[in-house]
Parts: structure tokens; sequence; C-alpha cells
């Protein structure tokens, strides 16, 4: 069986969401036969459209901005238009995170967005699959998934430090690894019905 493609297709102005976008790979690497690449969607060559034409997933991550994605993952969201047109990334799995300034910071539409640009693409949403963390008295926020999103990651780093949260980083290492297992199980299922 050959190796399943992840490719993470993400933006970061600053850095932040860069460190999250390395976690998930990172999971997703550890999955056995998954090959991952990243793709900075600022900046895309020709080579890097092919690696998301390629992918059997495909992960959209970027900093909230103004409560949406950022203007360049927005940019990039309508280049792909070519591909909604010829239906080419139909049945591709798809997932997404993001990261603010703000615990809330209203996330939870910039992970909206990305299910609806799935969606409008024909792919696979994958949730992200964990209960809530730091809901309790006797939780914290050293919890995964500490912000409680379950559409995809939600990630918090504070503005005046290049640092990010390690459950943020943890629960990224989740969302690559649930990604890169679903598109293992959704492969062979495929290979099965052959
Ligand atoms: C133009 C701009 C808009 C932002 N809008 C929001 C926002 O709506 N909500 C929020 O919580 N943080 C907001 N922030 C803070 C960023 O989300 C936060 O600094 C994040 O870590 C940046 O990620 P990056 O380093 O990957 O660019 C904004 C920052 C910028 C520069």
């Amino acid at each position: 069986m050959s190796d399943t493609t992840i490719a993470i297709a993400s933006y970061s102005g600053y850095g932040h969401t860069a460190q999250i976008a390395a976690a998930v790979a990172d999971g997703a690497h550890s999955v056995s036969g998954t090959q991952v690449h990243r793709v900075d969607v600022a900046s895309l060559s020709d080579a890097d459209w092919e690696v998301l034409d390629c992918a059997d997933a495909i992960i959209f991550g970027s900093p909230t901005y103004m409560g949406t994605a950022s203007g360049a993952f927005h940019a990039f969201a309508e280049a792909t238009s070519k591909r909604w047109m010829t239906r080419a990334w139909s049945d591709k799995l798809a997932a997404g995170f993001t990261n603010s300034g703000s615990m809330s910071g209203d996330k939870m539409h910039t992970l909206q967005y990305f299910a609806v640009l799935a969606a409008q693409h024909g792919m696979l949403w994958v949730s992200l699959g964990l209960l809530p963390g730091w809901n309790t008295t006797t939780s914290g926020p050293e919890d995964d998934n500490r912000l409680g999103f379950y559409l995809g990651a939600g990630a918090q780093s504070f503005n005046d430090t290049a640092a990010v949260h390690d459950a943020d980083l943890s629960t990224a290492r989740h969302l690559g690894r649930r990604v890169a297992e679903q598109t293992r199980i959704h492969r062979d299922g495929l290979a099965a019905r052959r």
C-alpha cells in the first residue's frame, strides 16, 4: 500500500501559527506510511499547487485576523476556484486550525470558514475529535483542547511574545495524527471497494 499524503496549507504573519503548523505536521508524520508537505499559501509555486492537487488530505491553517482567516488565506481560497470548477479536490479529506491573541477572539468563525471552503470543494471534513479540556475545577490550561473547540484546533498566543502554548502544540499534534489516521482508513476503504 502506497503512502498517504497530507498537505498543510497555511499562513502565518508573525510566526505563531507557523509553530502550530509544524506541530500539526509532526502529528501527521507520526503515523507510519504518511508523507507530509507544508505549503505557505502566501507564496504558492506551481510545485506547491501540485502538492495540494495530489494530496489525499489538506489541512487549512491561518491566524485569526479581524475575526476571520488572514487576507493571504482568503486570497488563496479564491485562487482555488479553478479547482472548485473541475471538482479537483472532491473527496479529499480536510481539517483546519487557527490561532489568535484572545482566548476566543472569534476563532470559531475562522474554523467555520475553513469547513465551508472544504464543503464547497466537496471535501470530507475531519473534526478535532477531542473532548474539551480545562472545563472543571480540577482541570487546567495544560489540557489538550484547553479552549474547547470541536470543529478544528483552536490555539491562543499572547500578542507580546513569540511563544506558543504547549497545550496548543499538543492539540495540533493530535489533529495532524487524527487526519493522517482517518486518511489511511479512507484510502484503505476505497482500495477495498475496487
Ligand atoms: C491584522 C490583525 C488582526 C487580528 N485580529 C485578531 C482577532 O480578530 N482576534 C484575536 O483574538 N486576535 C487577533 N489578532 C492577533 C493574532 O491573531 C495573534 O497575534 C496571532 O498569534 C498571530 O498569528 P501569527 O503570528 O501566525 O501571524 C490580530 C492580529 C493582526 C495582526
